[in-house]
């Protein structure tokens, strides 16, 4: 079939919210425009009964689910399973998740990046405020459910200010050192090569001279996740001074966003990153979601249907001369706007599928 008349169908299986946000009639549209389908999966029926599809996008949890996106893929092995359960599993702990910014090796004169101080916690009765000292944390901390399944339980984190907050804590959790960073917080979005960063509220600056004086700890939950009415209001964002508070070097973005690309294999996550105030030129990685809330960034319905085209088609065309192959036709269509980056050229070692499945 000609490259013109050639259409493709993409297999979608979101949770209800996930759906809500993602699939709009605009991103329906567009995509449809440039001959791709997108075709919602019924979970309630067998998967391997339902498609052919060229690509299937998924973000639902659960050993049935996995199970049969398993047998799909090894029933349709030319089917692209965006992206495999194997390289998403990474993301589902909070400390095999970061270790992979620990890992990548980028030169930047000007900056550093890192990962805040971690330790895990197993069992509550190991928690003391010696424990804490020698793992070189002091508080404040940030306790985080080890686990990041997408529940609302894995979203569920606590401020602890002192010894008596310890108390509160449910292991299994990562507790991290609370890192003052301005109360703005930089979520990056990686959708293959494409790579935009955008600016949320954030928790508050703590006064380490208020610790004695403040409760024993905070319980909060996606803080940087706004509801339509906060996006709206604008004396919340003269508040936290978003718009004034200027963006971490593009350049080092880019650099940590193609280097997670590379070590997870990942092609659609975002991961949210803050400057530490101690040090100023310093950026810290504190959490990376897979398939993140891209309705919520700027003409993404474009971004999308771009980076659709072009993994469809390059699997199309096979994966032999992919080294050569840059594909993403014409312009992205996102413009230069302020933290958009320029597509980061996808290098691949040789042999390497470009896309796994
Ligand atoms: N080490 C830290 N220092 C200061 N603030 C932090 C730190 N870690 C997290 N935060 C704050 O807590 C919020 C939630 O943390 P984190 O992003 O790890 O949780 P999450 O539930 O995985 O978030 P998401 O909704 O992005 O998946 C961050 O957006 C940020 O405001
Ligand atoms: O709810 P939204 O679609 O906006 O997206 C959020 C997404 O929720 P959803 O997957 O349930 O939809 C979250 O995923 P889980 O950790 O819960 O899996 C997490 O990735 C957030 O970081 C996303 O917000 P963003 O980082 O873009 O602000
Ligand atoms: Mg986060
Ligand atoms: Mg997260």
């Amino acid at each position: 079939m000609s490259e013109r008349t050639r259409r493709y169908v993409i297999g979608y299986a979101l949770a209800p919210k996930k759906q809500a946000s993602f699939i709009q009639i605009s991103l329906l549209n567009l995509a449809k425009e440039r001959g791709i389908d997108l075709i919602k999966i019924d979970t309630d029926k067998p998967l391997t009964d339902q498609g052919p599809f060229d690509c299937i996008l998924h973000k639902i949890y659960g050993d049935d689910w996995n199970c049969q996106l398993k047998q799909y893929g090894t029933e349709n092995p030319k089917s692209l399973i965006m992206d495999s359960l194997e390289k998403i599993e990474r993301l589902h702990n909070r400390i095999s998740m970061l270790q992979v910014v620990t890992e990548l090796e980028i030169e930047c004169k000007t900056s550093s990046f890192g990962i805040p101080k971690q330790t895990v916690i197993y069992d509550a009765k190991t928690v003391t405020a010696n424990y804490l000292e020698n793992e070189g944390l002091k508080f404040p901390v940030i306790a985080k459910p080890l686990v990041a399944d997408g529940s609302l339980k894995s979203h569920k984190m606590l401020l602890v200010f002192n010894k008596d907050g310890l108390r509160k804590l449910k292991p299994p959790i990562v507790l991290q050192e609370f890192v003052n960073h301005g109360g703005v917080i930089f979520k990056v979005y990686v959708v293959g090569d494409y790579v935009k960063c955008v600016k949320r509220k954030s928790l508050p600056d703590v006064n380490e001279d208020n610790l004695g004086r403040l409760e024993s700890y905070l319980s909060f939950s996606q803080v940087s996740n706004l509801n339509t009415c906060e996006k709206k209001d604008d004396k919340y964002y003269k508040l936290m001074n978003l718009e004034n508070s200027e963006l971490p070097p593009l350049g080092l973005l880019g650099d940590i966003a193609r280097g997670l690309r590379r070590a997870t294999k990942l092609h659609l996550f975002n991961f949210d990153v803050i400057r530490d105030n101690r040090v100023g030129n310093r950026y810290l990685v504190i959490d990376i979601n897979y398939f993140p809330g891209y309705a919520k960034m700027p003409n993404y319905e474009r971004v999308l249907t771009d980076f659709f085209w072009d993994v469809l088609n390059r699997n199309d065309m096979g994966f032999k001369s992919l080294k050569e192959v840059r594909v993403l036709v014409g312009n992205n269509g996102c413009g230069e706007d302020e933290g958009t980056l320029p597509l980061l050229p996808l290098t691949m070692e040789e042999n390497e599928k470009p896309i796994q499945v």
